[in-house]
């Protein structure tokens, strides 16, 4: 089993190369800033973040398996391109009944109308974007809401 309230923060395809990626478009923050503000964020509300990223569709499901397993308290994520194409991702977020939120760093309704539908996004209990990476601390907060967890003083 996982750490009591472990979040697991899920990153798709092309978002370890954040930081360098369209900087215009997605910040100069890198994979690992989102990594340390999720842990960081995390903590305030004695939660854990058990962090990963993947390129791979079938791996991203695997990890939402995972998650499942280890009785993992939320889900937080940006399955990037998978978003807007992968009825499998939704699938297994369904699957497991985990409270979801998914996260963009940019803002997708404003962007190419094939970013505007997310399949993901229909599997999560709420969704966040265009915040760049503080979406993600947004989100955890958001999720510590949805499940009771208080903020540490
Ligand atoms: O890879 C990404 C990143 C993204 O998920 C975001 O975080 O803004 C938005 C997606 O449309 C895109 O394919």
């Amino acid at each position: 089993m996982a750490a009591a309230g472990t979040i697991y923060v899920l990153n798709g395809p092309n978002l370890n190369l954040l930081g360098t990626r369209e900087p215009e478009t997605y910040g100069h923050a890198t994979l690992a800033d989102v990594e340390k503000l999720c842990a960081d964020t995390a903590k305030q509300f004695g939660l854990t973040a058990d962090c990963r990223q993947s390129n791979r569709e079938g791996e991203l499901i695997d990890f939402i398996h995972e998650a499942h397993a280890k009785k993992a308290v939320g889900i937080i994520i940006n399955a990037g391109g998978y978003s807007h194409t992968s009825i499998a991702l939704h699938d297994a977020l369904i699957a497991v009944k985990i409270p979801a939120i998914e996260v963009h760093v940019s803002n997708i309704h404003a962007r190419e109308s094939f970013r505007h539908h997310s399949f993901t996004a229909k599997a999560a209990f709420a969704s966040l974007c265009g915040f760049g990476i503080d979406g993600y601390r947004l989100a955890i907060a958001g999720l510590a809401v949805k499940i009771g967890a208080k903020a540490k003083t």
